[in-house]
């Protein structure tokens, strides 16, 4: 049998190579920090939940911040609070009263915007709006299921749209910022109204983050788990029960502590934005070609997914299989039996 120590040579000489393949990946990939502070931050959905929390975060930071809702009092009410938090007499906060998942709005919001700043585009979109409205799918009508698309992928998409024509027609070096969901990585029993437009969303930025290198402009996307908002109070109202206990695994986090985990990506330039333990479990098991995701510590995550998720998912399906009578009684109540 071979000595301990002739065993922990090549183990050793395996450990110096990672540190040494690890801290030169890091040096090569240094780059200086984005920083907010005097740039022109558009934040949809910044009346409420994690808009409202990006908002103040980047007014905190010095931005110059753009507010779009449909709400004009809330619009009003979270105007305050960024005045509450401003840090210089120049900085410029606005609202404005849009409805983002149509595309004529989603333009005229972000035309809008350009008018304190002499007609120039918006430094960085941060795109926050979307909602949730779960629910069976057998349940869903026609039209359900296409407003539900513009709620969670229109919101998004029409901004990055009309943004990105401008940003490149005015050489605009900027980012735009897409908030997905866990939900965009996988998905769970009563959330097909809405995990298909956060899928869609990761469809269109992988295609975009490929595209504009060309442009300099810097796409990014976040992968949120539970967030405590008031839009996931009205969710709960109407989730199925099924849905609730499948996602007590999540923790779920307050917004402002997502926001800056999200600034923090940004600044960092990830492109995909995890921060908790699920999230980059899902994010290093599904990396397919995304940049970032290849790094050592994905690998070790994509490890840990290999294990831990088929585990879950057995779980998962035990718990959906163990409420087949309840569910066939909910849907004969409802009379859709
Ligand atoms: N809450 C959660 O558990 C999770 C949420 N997410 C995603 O994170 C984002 C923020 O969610 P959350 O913090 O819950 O936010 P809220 O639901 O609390 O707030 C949503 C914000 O978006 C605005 N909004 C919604 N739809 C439109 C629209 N069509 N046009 C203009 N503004 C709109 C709302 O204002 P108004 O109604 O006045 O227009 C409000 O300001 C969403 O994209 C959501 O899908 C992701 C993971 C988990
Ligand atoms: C190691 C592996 C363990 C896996 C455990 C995973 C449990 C996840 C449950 C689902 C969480 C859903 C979060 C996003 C919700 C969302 O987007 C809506 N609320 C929209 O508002």
């Amino acid at each position: 049998m071979p000595s301990p120590s002739l065993l922990s040579t090549p183990l050793l000489g395996l450990f110096a190579l990672c540190i040494v393949v690890f801290s030169l990946s890091a040096m090569f990939s240094r780059k200086s920090k984005w920083d907010p502070n005097g740039k022109h931050c558009y934040v949809t959905g910044g009346t409420s939940g994690l808009g409202l929390s990006l908002a103040i975060l980047l007014a905190k930071r010095g931005a110059h911040v753009s507010i779009v809702a449909r709400n004009q009092e809330r619009l009003d009410k979270a105007l305050k609070d960024l005045e509450n938090v401003r840090q210089s007499p120049s900085q410029k906060f606005h609202g404005y009263s849009f409805a983002v998942d149509k595309a004529k709005e989603a333009s005229a919001a972000l035309e809008a915007s350009t008018v304190p700043f002499d007609g120039k585009c918006p430094d960085a979109l941060f795109l926050c709006a979307g909602k949730s409205r779960p629910g069976f799918f057998v349940e869903q009508t026609e039209e359900l299921m296409v407003t539900t698309m513009e709620e969670t992928y229109w919101a998004q998409a029409w901004t990055a749209f009309a943004g990105s024509k401008r940003m490149v027609k005015e050489g605009v070096q900027g980012k735009i910022v897409f908030v997905a969901s866990l939900l965009a990585y996988f998905s769970i029993a009563g959330y097909s109204p809405y995990s298909p437009g956060k899928f869609a969303i990761r469809g269109l930025v992988e295609a975009l983050q490929a595209e504009f290198l060309m442009y300099g402009i810097d796409i990014h996307i976040a992968f949120p788990g539970t967030i405590f908002s008031p839009g996931l109070e009205e969710e709960n109202k109407v989730k199925p029960k099924i849905t609730l206990k499948l996602e007590e695994s999540d923790d779920g986090m307050e917004p402002d502590k997502i926001a800056e985990y999200l600034l923090s990506g940004v600044s960092k330039g990830m492109f995909h934005i995890t921060y908790d333990f699920i999230g980059n479990v899902f994010r290093a098991s599904t990396r397919g070609s995304s940049p970032g995701n290849s790094s050592l510590l994905s690998q070790i995550y994509a490890f840990i997914g290999a294990i831990a998720l088929p585990i879950w998912r057995h779980d998962v399906d035990s718990k959906v299989r163990a409420h087949r009578d309840e569910h066939y009684a909910y849907l004969k109540e409802k009379k859709f039996l």
